[in-house]
């Protein structure tokens, strides 16, 4: 695996690759890599010739400086798991190489930035959108790829490459889950095994769900699902909604729904969702 610190050492490389009319698919990662992330890989490695994965703790994403303090860097690790999953080049630069001078970017979300993580993240996407455009300016990739994870994530980067005719197509690759059903995120190492436990009233709420939406009206559904966070003091759920799986709208019938949740386990914020039809 090549690996490069600098935009232009990285430019310099696709150039020369270009010439050859590859296809280029970007896996754009904030590393503490985990099955989910390799997962993302092997998906890009199926669709194109050469796969880049980027490692970068984004700073303008965070709305809390704690969170991005801690937020876990195993560069060496990381490295590994990207041999072995076969990606063929790391770009993992420093701050100060994609945020040289203050700059102002004033792209504007939209509805998406009003509800869920958008309300409750005050300035994450501009942040996310911010990092993902020089990115994708940067590489230039023929299709990037994501996970489902991160679901409102999706359609923002979805809305942003149409809103600028990026022309790059976009993939959302399917959640991967612990055996016991346990979303996988970098953030879940920061949890004490209590915490861990808790923690997957998260998936089996959703479960839940999902398991019930044909035969219950979705505000009982709701009413049922919310019990799943109460009588536990390590579980501060910030929202459970089910919406509409295009815009995050109230849904109009019982149509292309999807179930999205975030819940403080301790102090460690966690997000995971589910189609329900
Ligand atoms: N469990 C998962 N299954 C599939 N894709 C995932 C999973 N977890 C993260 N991803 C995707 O990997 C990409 C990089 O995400 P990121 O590096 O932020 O990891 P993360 O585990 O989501 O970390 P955290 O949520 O703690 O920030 C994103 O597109 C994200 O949706
Ligand atoms: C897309 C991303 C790499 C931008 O920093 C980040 O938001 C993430 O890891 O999902
Ligand atoms: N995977 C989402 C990145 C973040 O929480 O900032």
């Amino acid at each position: 695996m090549k690996s490069f610190k600098t935009k232009d050492s990285l430019k310099n490389y696709l150039q020369s690759l270009k010439k050859g009319n590859v296809k280029i698919g970007l896996v754009p990662t904030m590393g503490a890599l985990h099955q989910g992330h390799v997962s993302l890989i092997e998906v890009s490695k199926k669709h194109c010739d050469i796969t880049i994965a980027t490692i970068f703790v984004n700073p303008t994403q965070f709305n809390n400086v704690d969170d991005l303090l801690k937020y876990p860097k195993p560069i060496n690790q990381d490295q590994k798991i990207l041999e072995a999953a076969g990606c063929d080049i790391l770009f993992n630069p420093e701050t100060r190489e994609m945020y040289d001078d203050p700059e102002v970017w004033d792209y504007e979300v939209g509805e998406l930035n009003t509800v869920l993580e958008g309300y409750f993240r005050p300035g994450h996407y501009k942040g996310v959108t911010q990092i993902v455009y020089k990115l994708f300016n940067l590489v230039k990739p023929d299709l990037a790829f994501f996970g489902q994870k991160d679901y409102q994530q999706f359609l923002v980067i979805k809305k942003m490459t149409e809103d600028f005719n990026l022309g790059i197509k976009l993939y959302a690759c399917p959640i991967i889950r612990e055996t016991d059903g346990l979303a996988m995120s970098s953030r879940n190492i920061r949890l004490s095994p209590t915490e861990r436990i808790a923690a997957l009233q998260i998936s089996k709420s959703l479960y839940f769900t999902k398991k019930n939406y044909t035969v219950m009206p979705i505000a009982d559904l709701k009413e049922k699902a919310l019990k799943f966070y109460t009588n536990n003091s390590l579980l501060n759920l910030e929202y459970f909604e089910i919406v509409s799986n295009d815009g995050l709208k109230p849904l109009s019938n019982k149509k292309n729904a999807i179930a999205l949740v975030a819940c403080t386990v301790g102090n460690t914020r966690l997000i995971d969702n589910m189609m329900l039809d």
